[in-house]
């Protein structure tokens, strides 16, 4: 938990908790008050879109806070929602805090529907998963400033989403398991495809070769690894050359984990680093593959990738778009988001807006988020990175209520 995201929380207001509950992380988005205010978005220059709102309306400073927690420890995750009463933030239907319900998605929100009414004394109000992927990346690619980006070469480079432009793409969900779903609007979209082979496997499998105890430390692992010393390339079939005839360079992976049947080595010569090497790219090269092949069966261009299986890892991200490019002959592209495996858990807090009867005004102002673009709605969500990695980054929010 990043400390920065605790403290803030505990000097101001906080409301509307959402969960993401999956089959390995619990997602949690809330949104803290530090400040209220009225502004007059005439004073302010009318050519910035962004700004466009014709009255006074009344402005929530606040931050959006992230948090994750393994779903195996869900017990922490509702001492953490306690000790910071995130529960008793959300709506409430009558008097009595029996009637708080918390917005949640994913499979744990049934799973867990008893353990939280027992602990925490709430009810979820369960979202669809699907419907709750689609609605956060949307928000992220409509709302927040440098959310998407590419990947290639090592460089990180942010593209400006142009809003009339956004539809359709291919959302590619890594969590344990892999979801893809064209988008074709808010609210409009379609799951086309899917593989059990995700994060999951990544992980599970990981585990049981390099008995590594964490999924960061596997990830460290496969950092200092050599995939080369586990996977056949092309060239160690075909003597060092390359199969030019179907495209194939010599160092490409012919077979991923190929060489460990055939080289002359003990079981125990092979290091734990080679094989999570071999394991991350190969698992990250499948999925790039049939991203790529669903975003052709569509005729996609863009595939935004999410989940936490990402973790804004370098070899992953790279893996995936040299993988999207190199199938797509340049025609597709791999992008990625910052919030990359909140966005469930942010959909699921966006779905508050469908709350009939709520006072909450930041209900209403999601009520009026236009589904056109975030300039136009008296709506904005100023993205202000509190550092480079993906996990836990809050976001500064401005929220124009009118
Ligand atoms: N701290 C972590 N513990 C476990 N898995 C992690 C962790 N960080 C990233 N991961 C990866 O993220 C995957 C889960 O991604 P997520 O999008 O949260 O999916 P889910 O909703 O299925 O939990 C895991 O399967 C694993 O590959
Ligand atoms: C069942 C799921 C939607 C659950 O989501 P998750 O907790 O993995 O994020 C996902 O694991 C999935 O899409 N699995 C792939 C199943 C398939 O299409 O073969």
């Amino acid at each position: 938990m990043d400390p920065r995201t605790v403290h803030s929380q505990q000097n101001s207001k906080s409301s509307h908790l959402a969960l993401d509950i999956g089959g390995s992380l619990i997602k949690l988005v809330y949104f803290s008050r530090s400040d209220e205010c009225l502004i007059d978005d005439n004073e302010g220059n009318s050519s910035n879109e962004s700004l466009v709102v014709s009255k006074k309306c009344p402005v929530l400073q606040g931050t959006l806070h992230f948090a994750k927690f393994e779903t195996s420890k869900i017990n922490d995750c509702l001492e953490f929602i306690m000790r910071n009463k995130l529960h008793l933030g959300g709506c409430q239907h009558g008097g009595s805090p029996d009637n708080y319900t918390v917005k949640a998605t994913g499979g744990g929100a049934y799973k867990y529907a008893d353990l939280i009414k027992e602990k925490l004394g709430v009810c979820l109000d369960k979202e669809d998963e699907m419907d709750c992927l689609v609605a956060g990346a949307n928000f992220l690619l409509k709302a927040v400033h440098e959310e998407a980006f590419t990947y290639t070469n090592g460089r990180k480079e942010f593209v400006q989403i142009d809003q009339d432009d956004l539809y359709p793409y291919l959302l590619v969900n890594i969590g344990s398991g892999v979801s893809m779903i064209k988008v074709d609007g808010d609210g409009k979209f379609e799951r086309v495809s899917g593989t059990n082979v995700g994060g999951g496997t990544f992980w599970g499998l990981g585990r049981l070769l390099t008995k590594c105890e964490s999924f960061d430390e596997l990830l460290e692992l496969s950092h200092q690894g050599n995939n080369r010393v586990i996977d056949m390339l092309v060239g160690d079939i075909y003597g060092g050359l390359e199969y030019n005839k179907i495209g194939l360079s010599s160092t490409a992976i012919a077979s991923s984990f190929g060489k460990a049947i055939s080289d002359n080595k003990e079981l125990a010569d092979y290091k734990p680093e080679d094989v999570a090497r071999s394991l991350l790219r190969m698992i990250s090269n499948n999925v790039g593959q049939i991203s790529y092949l669903n975003a052709l069966r569509f005729g996609l261009k863009r595939i935004f990738f999410g989940g936490f299986f990402i973790r804004g890892h370098a070899y992953t991200m790279d893996t995936i778009s040299v993988g999207v490019d190199f199938w797509s002959k340049g025609e597709a592209k791999a992008l990625f988001l910052r919030h990359e495996g909140f966005l469930g858990a942010l959909g699921a807090f966006a779905s508050y807006e469908n709350q009939p009867g709520s006072d909450d005004p930041i209900v209403r102002q999601l009520v009026q988020q236009s589904p056109i673009s975030a300039s136009h709605t008296g709506y904005k969500i100023h993205g202000s990175r509190n550092g480079e990695c993906n996990d836990n980054e809050s976001i500064e929010c401005s929220v124009y209520v009118s």
